[in-house]
């Protein structure tokens, strides 16, 4: 049976973090992003996220970038083409290349709204086994190290299962050894959003002392061949997190040998249905997987958590509790990560409902799109 699609809302929102977040390219400390909200005319809404920042330092794309191909490209393809099961929007996406982010934010509103329809999770609509997942958290670069062991301590409290730590040249070693001195068993792995080159070897081998879970993303963005001369020289699993933007990016990736371990982002592939064929490929080669995040609201964070919930997933992911990034969340009930499990929504669609209160608090501007 066809999907309606009778209207597609783009709600612009304004949100500021609780913390900021830092990485090794910089700070960030306001989210402004579209909630993508589709009407099938039926008495039946499915929402999306986009997940894009303002600036491109992760990829190339942003919230401006992605309200523009959103607008004038991806919406009139929604519109203009009847589809009939999810699957058939990132094939229908094909015609415009790259811009990922966008493409996964209108395709997670369809998914939401498929599975709304049929009366099932969206966790089960898309193959989903777990009734819990393990969240882990991701802390950001911190001021001093005193500050940084006060938020790991903090994470233990809230009993997150693993920590991922932001890591660039000159902020490693000496960091990692004053953790592992507090924390000498703790799960860690650390993140250096590419912020290394192949110069720094010696340096990155450095970090096998530390018994980390992995090291996602030491080289460069748009790397692979780099990262295979890497992993064969040191013992710590290399997690690709920016490289990886496609299937085909994950086959090269792992014919390769440029990683033991893959972050699935859906936003940075291009949604749930290809986030899911990656997980199926790397079940299948034996390579594990976790689900990344990016800051999200609500929306996009109870997708995680569905994508989260098939066998594969066998790492914590970057899915902390919505008290981690917002003084109010955009959903009901807000997420929350208890003992570092979090229940798997089986309500329909992604489980939550829209604080529409909070929608209207935080946004910007709307703009609507008819049939
Ligand atoms: O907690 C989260 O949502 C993820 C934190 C994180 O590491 C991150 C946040 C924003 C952009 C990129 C990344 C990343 O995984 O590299
Ligand atoms: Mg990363």
């Amino acid at each position: 049976m066809t999907i309606p699609i009778q209207q597609i809302t783009l709600h612009h929102l304004s949100m500021g973090l609780k913390q900021p977040f830092t990485t090794s390219f910089g700070t960030v400390e306001n989210k402004d992003f579209y909630i993508i909200e589709i009407d099938d005319g039926q008495g039946n809404r499915g929402f999306g996220e986009s997940v894009a920042f303002t600036a491109p330092w992760y990829t190339e794309e942003t919230f401006t970038t992605t309200g523009h191909m959103m607008r004038d490209f991806l919406i009139p393809i929604l519109l203009n083409n009847s589809i009939k099961h999810p699957d058939e929007v990132s094939r229908l996406f094909t015609t415009i290349k790259r811009n990922n982010m966008a493409k996964s934010a209108l395709e997670g509103a369809v998914w939401d709204l498929y599975a709304k329809r049929g009366g099932v999770s969206l966790a089960e609509a898309l193959g989903g086994t777990k009734s819990k997942i393990e969240a882990g958290i991701a802390i950001g670069m911190q001021s001093s190290i005193a500050e940084l062991l006060h938020k790991i301590a903090l994470s233990q409290e809230n009993g997150y299962k693993r920590v991922k730590l932001k890591i660039k040249p000159g902020k490693d070693i000496d960091v990692l050894k004053e953790v592992r001195h507090h924390y000498p068993d703790l799960p860690i792995m650390v993140d250096a959003n590419s912020a290394y080159t192949l110069e720094d070897i010696a340096r990155l081998k450095e970090l096998d002392a530390f018994q980390l879970l992995m090291m996602e993303q030491p080289l460069a963005h748009d790397d692979i061949v780099d990262h295979a001369k890497l992993q064969a020289e040191i013992d710590t699993p290399i997690c690709l997190d920016e490289s990886i933007h496609s299937l085909e990016d994950a086959q090269k990736a792992i014919e390769l040998g440029s990683c033991r371990v893959i972050n699935i982002k859906p936003s940075r592939v291009g949604g749930l249905t290809v986030a899911k064929q990656i997980h199926d490929y790397c079940v299948e080669k034996g390579i594990a997987v976790w689900c990344g995040g990016m800051l999200e609201a609500g929306v996009g964070r109870a997708q995680n958590i569905a994508l989260s919930s098939l066998e594969g997933f066998r790492f914590p992911g970057d899915n902390a509790g919505s008290d981690n990034y917002w003084k109010k969340d955009i959903i009901l009930p807000k997420v929350v990560a208890q003992n570092g499990l979090i229940t798997v929504p089986t309500d329909h669609g992604i489980g939550h409902t829209i604080d529409f209160k909070a929608l209207a608090q935080f946004k910007v501007d709307e703009e609507t799109f008819i049939q």
